[in-house]
């Protein structure tokens, strides 16, 4: 394989950096996370926060046991032959004390990390829930954005994993509060021993700080490479593709392409824990240094006897404890506003807005329509596409009329049905629906009128009868309906030799799941457009897998049972085309010609010449 070209991994490293500034507004993020934490589980919540404060206060406490048990030990040695039993008591009961302290520690640690693992599942599961109600608001554009993309994979990597932010922050300020208790120890004995403490983690803080920043720039700036790897681990072990990458023997290519990505990037991350680790040895050593600086001050005062032995062991423990414990604050706290960038990512995905929706007030859905749809100089665009896919269209779609689109490939059939659906809004012109602009109705009411099958429909792996009710799923329980739509779209013959009838699993990915043949599939998603009673119904080359006595028995019952409603049916069939009230004509986004197929055949412009060409194919 060639060297792969990664704009993106190369320019962007430097881009990409954060600022300290970009990291402290990234912590703004925290209350808004929280509210999202508060609202999965108030009870998880607080009793989480509960468990840790209390667990918070075990260090000094156990230190301070530790102290009263050295110093009452050499008590008693002073005392030798003369200690009472009083004394031998009390000092049991210390050491018993500290015991208690201990398990209630362990058991207060076991609690936390259960809260945090229940609360972190069940803001996963939140978070992937809102991410799906979002997607369902987006445009289809934005879902045809690489950029978009990234995004959307960004945030969707929040939701799992999120327990690190969630026991990060917690556990921030249970240590915290540790510190805070065990420090004031420190600084009744020397204010001064606080202060080189701060002095030794400071070294390692930076660091870590610098790294953590280039490991997130990195890992952002990778967004687009991991995606791919993701996609090329997927197609080389799916079912989906399992057959093409047989007979085409892909999977040393899709393999090969895989190798280089990841090995590009693993050689990127390697480069950075090498000096991470490298810098770690060195910055730590110099806090560890501060630490024994202090321990000889503190040996020095219990040998010339002006702390007891005791406080000798108190002082250290605490000293050995808060650098620890200010360490890890620290530490988390680089990790924890890398943590809160990431959640940027998510927020910044909820932010996005779709530009289709409903106006403010909408005007009422005309039921029955009256005059119907009117192109007027419509044009669109595709962002990444330089060309019009469409332009200067104007046509009207009669009430009750059944008008077939006939056009090369490419030429902007099945985006004309898109903008009819308002999956798109035209970028000039406009499409009128009984005078007014599509847009003034409510975007809810418009799709609910328009039934829609489009030439790449899903294969939902799902039941059959699921398959089918999709095309209106609140009757997805009227199982009359469900089989009605499936007489009609001649689905009931497919279901009939399925074992499990409409309950039988379709496609093999999930358990006793069966795989149906092209035109099988086909007859049960035309069962979707007989599921809602739509005034316009739309049939995006809804025949091209159906064999030609299927084709034929479709379009005569769909001709019957559309009568009155208005329809559009895209085609490269003649047989098709020709049973349609009127056919327009489209060449490169423009209409060339629109007429009966009679009308059409007496001009001998385009649709006569396509005619004959099929026709001859026939003779
Ligand atoms: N999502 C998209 N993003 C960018 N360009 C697109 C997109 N969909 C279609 N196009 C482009 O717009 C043009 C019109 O496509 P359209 O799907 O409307 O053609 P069509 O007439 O339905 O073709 P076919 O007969 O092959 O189904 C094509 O050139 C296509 O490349």
């Amino acid at each position: 394989m060639g060297k792969r070209v990664t704009p993106q991994a190369n320019t962007t490293d430097t881009k990409e950096q954060i600022s300290w500034r970009e990291r402290f507004a990234a912590l703004g993020n925290l209350p808004a996370f929280f509210r999202l934490v508060w609202e999965v589980s108030p009870a998880l919540f607080l009793g989480n926060a509960g468990l840790r404060l209390i667990r918070a206060a075990i260090p000094a406490a156990t230190l301070y046991v530790g102290k009263l048990i050295i110093d009452h030990i050499v008590a008693l040695n002073k005392q030798a032959a003369g200690s009472s039993t009083d004394d031998i008591h009390y000092l049991w009961w210390l050491v018993a004390a500290e015991f208690g302290l201990a398990i209630v520690s362990t058991a207060l640690g076991r609690a936390v990390a259960l809260l945090d693992g229940l609360l972190g599942d069940l803001f996963a599961n939140r978070i992937s829930i809102r991410l799906m109600e979002h997607a369902a608001t987006l445009d289809l554009e934005q879902f045809e954005d690489a950029t978009f993309y990234d995004k959307l994979e960004r945030a969707r990597r929040q939701t799992s994993g999120r327990t690190v932010l969630l026991s990060g922050v917690f556990g921030q300020v249970q240590e915290l509060i540790s510190v805070a208790f065990l420090a004031a120890g420190l600084a009744v004995y020397n204010p001064w021993l606080l202060l080189l403490i701060l002095v030794a983690v400071t070294p390692s803080f930076i660091g870590d700080n610098y790294f953590n920043q280039r490991s997130y720039s990195l890992s952002r700036s990778w967004t687009p490479e991991r995606r791919e790897l993701d996609y090329l681990r997927y197609i080389g072990a799916s079912d989906e593709t399992a057959k093409e990458v047989k007979i085409f023997g892909l999977s040393g290519f899709l393999i090969d392409r895989f190798r280089s990505l990841s090995w590009e990037y693993f050689t990127k991350n390697r480069s950075l824990a090498i000096s991470r680790a490298g810098w770690g040895v060195v910055l730590t050593a110099l806090g560890t240094a501060g630490y024994y600086g202090a321990y000889v001050w503190i040996v020095m005062r219990a040998v010339t006897g002006q702390i007891s032995l005791g406080d000798l062991t108190f002082l250290a423990g605490s000293f050995r404890q808060v650098r620890g414990s200010l360490e890890g604050i620290l530490l988390q706290f680089s990790s924890l506003t890398q943590e809160a960038i990431y959640l940027q990512d998510l927020f910044d995905y909820f932010a996005i807005q779709p530009t289709i929706h409903s106006p403010g007030t909408s005007r009422p859905f005309p039921n029955p329509i009256r005059e119907g749809f009117v192109f007027e100089n419509v044009g669109f665009k595709y962002t990444n596409l330089e060309r019009w896919a469409l332009r200067n269209l104007s046509f009207t779609l009669h009430v009750g009329e059944k008008l077939a689109l006939v056009g090369e490939n490419g030429a902007g059939k099945t985006t004309l049905v898109k903008l009819l659906a308002r999956l798109y809004d035209p970028a000039e012109g406009r499409i009128l629906l009984d005078g007014h602009d599509l847009r003034e109705y409510d975007l809810m009411a418009l799709r609910r009128n328009i039934g829609v099958i489009f030439q790449d429909y899903t294969r939902f792996k799902m039941s059959a009868g699921v398959n089918i009710a999709v095309g209106d799923i609140d009757e997805r329980t009227n199982q009359p309906q469900i089989e009605t739509s499936a007489q009609r779209s001649l689905a009931d013959t497919v279901i009939a030799k399925l074992a499990d009838g409409y309950d039988q699993q379709l496609g093999r990915s999930f358990n006793k799941g069966v795989e149906l043949s092209g035109g099988e599939w086909q007859k049960i998603a035309l069962g979707r457009a007989y599921m809602r009673d739509a005034q316009l119904v739309i049939l995006d080359e809804p025949t091209a897998a159906l064999d030609a006595r299927a084709e034929y028995e479709v379009f005569q019952r769909f001709n019957k049972l559309t009568e009155g409603h208005s329809s559009v049916i895209i085609s490269h069939r003649f047989s098709t085309v020709r049973m349609a009230d009127r056919i327009l004509v489209l060449e490169n986004g423009t209409l060339l010609e629109i007429g009966s197929h009679y009308e059409l055949l007496e001009k001998d412009g385009r649709y006569a010449e396509l005619f004959g060409l099929q026709a001859r194919g026939y003779q």
